[in-house]
This record gives structure tokens, C-alpha cells and sequence, in this order.
């Protein structure tokens, strides 16, 4: 591809030039530096009298801003706290976020990003993203067409309807795009202004924000088919007109929304559903990881689902690429996956089953030697026991689904059974790391989708793998926006797994956490956007004309939260 037909990239600067000053500087997110305002900024920008007279830091400021969010009770609180901050000076909120990034994570994302959302109504107050509702489907260029949304070179959008684990949450759903987004910037170091959160707002089916009065969403049944389809389609193609050269990441549709709307768009333009693709290859990360771990070669592997949606479907399809890569055939690869659905083992012809999910579906005379305690609905229990599984992955959401019973059974049959709670937020997860760790004897690998605290065995604190997609989309993402990619293959989203994979502390010590510390997030990030970087010049599919230039525009693009020098524009 030719580099002059890509857009431009924008170097982080090291002076900001601006026409806003005195109030309206300081209500801008994006510019407000506080307290940090210089004398000669304060002088040139008539900040005098609306600042008090401190001259701080970035330090000092930091270390305010610390105590007053320890001064919190709640992670609701805490989590309306840090979106305040967001919303008043970013570069405070992210310089907070990366340098204690175990602390951040889990309030401005999951978990609390959940109740975030079921509760968005009650605390909205600044506008942060779009909302782009039903009612307003003919004005949608209009909305886009915003100067301020010159810079936008990303953005992650979602319709609410299946939000984590908790359902149908409605324009309350926006927290998730929001919150993707903080993970952008906070583990990738993509530049805030660059990021567009949006939310499609096509109504609710959950009867209680319709019937509350303060709900802030389009107060209306769901649009679903052709209207729907033909909403979405609108959508995209004033994206796609305003910025061609955006990056769409879709996160948290629900059903076969997911998977459908990107294969309508996967080859129109630079997209990839995160729920999907990013859960596959962080998942595919960890198995690999159990791989080193137990010495079990990849086409060894049994591996057994809990939810065969789009998290499942996705995972599978990686680690069947990932069994292919290690030697078996596409019809020996598929032997090794069980998929467990909410009517039991996928079997041949059963009603409603949709293509993706077909594809892993059991004959009925594959199960011929089995013992089975219903053979008319195959459970967890009778697949755990039969096919003697060695990985078992949980993305059901149905909290609690791996019993004392099936995990126990599960350890019968395999040294180190690697065992995969991966649904959020933590009340919906399929099981608790320190339960699993009781019933298999402290033996089980665990990644889990929510953060665990580490469980005291035998007197030492395990660490558990947060197998979470946070690893893998904010790199994916830099990855995409450095190398000017065009599309997003599956090559750059296994390049992606086989990154994280290789940064596994299971290469080092085999009784380690399958994954990095979420301390480390942000340079996973790094590791991960050169991986998909490479691939994507590899490939053919990257604006840029070689590895080296992309190697610079990655080490060039990536912002990091620190206060520059303002200078007036046009002085
Ligand atoms: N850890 C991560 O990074 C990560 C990433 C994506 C999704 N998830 C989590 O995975 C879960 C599922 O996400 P999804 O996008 O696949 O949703 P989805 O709605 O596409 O799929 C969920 C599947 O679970 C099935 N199911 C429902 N009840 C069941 C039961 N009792 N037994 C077995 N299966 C049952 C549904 O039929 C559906 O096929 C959510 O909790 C989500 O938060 C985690
Ligand atoms: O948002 C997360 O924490 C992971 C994932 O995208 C999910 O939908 O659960
Ligand atoms: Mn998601």
C-alpha cells in the first residue's frame, strides 16, 4: 500500500498551543493543567484569581488527588471519583492510572466498571463520547461532523445490550466504551484526543430502566432486525466517510449480533470485535502458558467450554488455529473441543444452533463409549468426566458453574487441570480461584476473567492470570494506528496471543502465574502493538513501508501523561 494515500500520524507534542484561556481552558479536559499552571501560563491565558495562588506539581497534584480517592467508601464511589477526574483534567487521571496501575484498573474497568453502567443513569453529568440514538438515525453525520472531532483515529462502540455478564444495560452501557478506552490511553498510550467512545443507543429490553424515571437512555423497546441492521449500516458508513482510516472495535453486542456485524464489516474496514477476537487471543495466551506450564503439547490438549457464544466461539477458532500451527488437521483439531452450551454438549443437530457453533458440534456416535447420566442433554459434569478434559473455559456467565463436583472430577484425570472463570464482573464468575485451588489440592492453573486477590497456600500467596482482554486490545490497538493498518486479520490477533504467550513468567518458572502482572499492562501493550505491527507490514496490509518505519512511528506515537508548556495560538 502506498504511505502517501494514509493519514497523517500525530507526534505527541512537546508544546501545546491553544486560543482557549481563562475559564474556558480549565473546563477543558483535555488542557486543564490546575494547579500546575505556571506564572507565565497563568499571566498569557488569564488564569490569575481563577486558580488559588499554589504553584503545584504534577507530583503534588498526584499526591491530592491519591488521598482524596482513598477517602472514598465504596468502589462505586471510587469509581465516580476517577470519572470526575477524567472528566476535568485527563492527564492527571492517567499520570494516576499508570503509575499504579493494579490499584486503577480494576475501578475505572472491570469490575466496577459494571456497576458503573447499571448505575449511569444516576451520576451522568459531563458529556464524554456520543450517544447516537434511534431518533436521530438521519442526523448522524451531522453529529459526527464536530470539529473537535478532527483528531478521532479510534473508537470502540457498543449498543448495551449484553454488558459483561450483566445483560441488557441500555445507554447505561456507554461506561463500557468509556472505559475501554481510559485502557487505551492508560496501557497504550494512545493519545486521549484520538479516542471517540460511542454508544448506539437502539432502546432496552430491561424493564427496569424503562420503568426508571431518571434513566437517561431512548425510552423504547429494542429496534432489532432490518431497522436495526439498517441503524447499524448508517452508522458505519458516516464513520467510514468522516475518518476512512478509523479503527472500529465493537464491544459488547449481544448474541449473533456480535459475529455478524463483523463479518458484514471485517473487509470494509479497519475493525475487530474485542469480545471475540481480543478475548481469543488472551485466552489462547493463557492456554499456551498451561502449555509450558504441564509440558502437555497443544494438540494433547482436551479442551472443554462453559457458554459457546461469542467469547467461546472466538477462543475456539484461535486454539483450533493454534492446534493446525502444532501439526493436526482441521478435522483432529476440532476433536479436541467440547462445547457446552445452556442446552449441554453442542450435538449434531440440535434445533437453533447457529453456523460457528455447528462447527464444533458432537456426533452422537462420538459418544458411544461415554457413560452419561441424561443422554438427551450431555452437562458439564458427564463432558469433564468422559472426555477427561485438560482446559476448562468458563464464558457463561453463570456464577458458580464450576462446581466442587466437576472440578473435582476434572483433577482425577489431569495433573494440573487449567481451569478458566473468564465471565465478568466477579459476582457472575463460573468460580473463585481459592475454591478451585481447595478442590484440586492447590493443583489447578486458574486464569480468571475479574481480578482475584492472591489465595495463602501452604503458607504462600499464589498470584492468579487475570485472563482478560485488557491485555491484548489497548496493544492491538496502538499496533493498528502505528503500522496505518487497513484491515485486522486473524494473523495479527494470533501475532497478539503469541506475544503476550512469550512474556508468560511460565517460560521462566513452571509453577508461576500463566500470565504477566497486571503492573506490567503497559508494556505488555508495547509488546503486544509491535507483535501486530509486524504482522500487519508483514502482511501487506500496513501503511507504512517497512518494519523499521513502523518500529519508529510506534516509538514516536506513544503519549505519555505528563504536563508541556502552552504557548497562545498564533502568538
Ligand atoms: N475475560 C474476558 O476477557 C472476557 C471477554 C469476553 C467475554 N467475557 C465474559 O464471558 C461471558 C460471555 O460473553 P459472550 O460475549 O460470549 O456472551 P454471549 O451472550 O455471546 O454468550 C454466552 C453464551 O452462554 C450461554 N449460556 C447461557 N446460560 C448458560 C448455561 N446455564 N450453561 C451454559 N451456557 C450458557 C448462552 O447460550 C450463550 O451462548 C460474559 O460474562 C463476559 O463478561 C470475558
Ligand atoms: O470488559 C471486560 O472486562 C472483558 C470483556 O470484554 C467482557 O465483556 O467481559
Ligand atoms: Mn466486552
Amino acid at each position: 500500500m502506498n504511505s502517501s494515500s494514509a493519514v497523517e500520524n500525530f507526534p505527541k507534542a512537546a508544546v501545546v498551543e491553544t486560543r482557549l484561556s481563562g475559564y474556558d481552558l480549565l473546563l477543558h479536559p483535555g488542557l486543564n493543567k490546575g494547579t500546575a499552571f505556571t506564572e507565565e501560563e497563568r499571566d498569557t491565558f488569564a488564569l490569575h484569581g481563577l486558580l488559588p495562588p499554589h504553584l503545584g506539581t504534577l507530583e503534588d497534584q498526584l499526591e491530592r488527588r491519591m488521598k482524596a480517592f482513598d477517602n472514598q467508601t465504596s468502589s462505586f464511589e471510587r469509581y465516580n471519583f476517577m470519572r470526575d477526574l477524567q472528566d476535568s483534567n485527563e492527564t492527571l487521571f492517567y499520570a494516576l492510572i499508570t503509575r499504579n496501575v493494579e490499584k486503577f484498573l480494576p475501578i475505572v474497568y472491570t469490575p466496577t466498571v459494571g456497576e458503573g453502567c447499571q448505575r449511569f443513569s444516576e451520576t451522568w453529568l459531563k458529556p464524554r463520547g456520543l450517544f447516537i440514538s434511534y431518533p436521530n438515525k438521519n442526523r448522524i453525520n451531522q453529529m459526527l461532523a464536530d470539529a473537535r472531532y478532527d483528531k478521532v483515529r479510534c473508537i470502540v462502540v457498543s449498543d448495551g445490550e449484553r454488558i459483561l455478564g450483566l445483560g441488557d444495560q441500555g445507554a447505561g452501557g456507554m461506561g463500557i466504551p468509556i472505559g475501554k478506552m481510559a485502557l487505551y490511553t492508560a496501557l497504550a498510550g494512545v493519545h486521549p484526543e484520538h479516542c471517540l467512545p460511542v454508544l448506539l443507543d437502539v432502546g432496552t429490553d430491561n424493564e427496569e430502566r424503562l420503568k426508571d424515571p431518571i434513566y437517561i437512555g431512548w425510552r423504547n423497546k429494542r429496534v432489532r432486525g432490518r431497522e436495526y441492521d439498517d441503524f447499524v449500516e448508517a452508522f458505519v458508513s458516516a464513520v467510514k466517510s468522516r475518518w476512512p482510516h478509523i479503527l472500529l472495535q465493537w464491544e459488547d453486542f449481544a448474541g449473533s449480533n456480535a459475529s455478524r456485524l463483523l463479518e458484514r464489516y471485517r473487509d470494509q474496514l479497519c475493525t475487530f470485535n474485542d469480545d471475540i477476537q481480543g478475548t481469543a487471543a488472551v485466552a489462547t495466551a493463557t492456554v499456551l502458558g498451561a502449555v509450558t506450564a504441564t509440558g502437555i503439547p497443544m494438540k494433547e490438549q482436551r479442551i472443554g467450554f462453559l457458554g459457546f457464544g461469542s467469547a467461546g466461539i472466538g477462543i475456539a477458532n484461535l486454539l483450533l488455529a493454534a492446534m493446525k500451527e502444532s501439526g493436526l488437521s482441521d478435522e483432529e483439531a476440532h476433536k479436541q473441543f467440547y462445547a457446552v452450551d445452556r442446552y449441554g454438549l453442542i450435538l449434531e443437530g440440535q434445533t437453533g444452533l447457529r453456523p460457528d457453533q455447528a462447527r464444533y458440534a458432537k456426533k452422537k456416535s462420538d459418544l458411544k463409549e461415554w457413560t452419561l447420566s441424561n443422554p438427551e442433554q450431555v452437562s458439564l459434569e458427564d463432558v469433564v468426566r468422559n472426555a477427561k478434559l485438560t482446559v476448562l473455559i468458563g464464558v457463561s456467565s453463570q456464577a458458580g458453574a464450576f462446581t466442587e463436583k466437576i472440578v473435582r472430577e476434572m483433577a482425577k484425570h489431569t495433573d494440573r487441570p487449567a481451569i478458566f472463570p473468564l465471565s465478568n464482573p466477579t459476582s457472575k464468575s463460573e468460580a473463585a480461584p481459592a475454591d478451585l485451588m481447595k478442590w484440586t489440592n492447590g493443583r489447578a492453573l486458574i486464569g480468571t476473567g475479574s481480578p482475584f486477590p492472591p489465595a495463602m497456600i501452604d503458607g504462600k500467596a499464589v498470584e492468579f492470570a487475570q485472563t482478560n482482554n485488557s491485555y491484548i486490545f489497548p496493544g492491538l490497538a496502538l499496533g493498528i494506528l502505528t503500522s496505518r493498518a487497513k484491515r485486522v486479520s486473524d494473523s495479527m490477533i494470533m501475532a497478539a496471543a503469541k506475544a503476550l504467550a512469550a512474556l508468560s513468567p511460565t517460560q521462566k518458572n513452571k509453577e508461576a502465574s500463566l500470565l504477566p502482572p497486571i503492573a506490567d499492562s503497559r508494556q505488555v501493550g508495547l509488546k503486544v502493538a509491535e507483535a501486530v505491527g509486524k504482522q500487519a507490514v508483514a502482511e501487506g496490509l500496513s501503511g507504512v513501508s517497512n518494519e523499521k518505519s513502523f518500529e519508529r512511528e510506534l516509538r514516536e506515537y506513544v503519549w505519555e501523561p505528563v504536563y508541556v508548556p502552552y504557548v497562545r495560538l498564533g502568538d
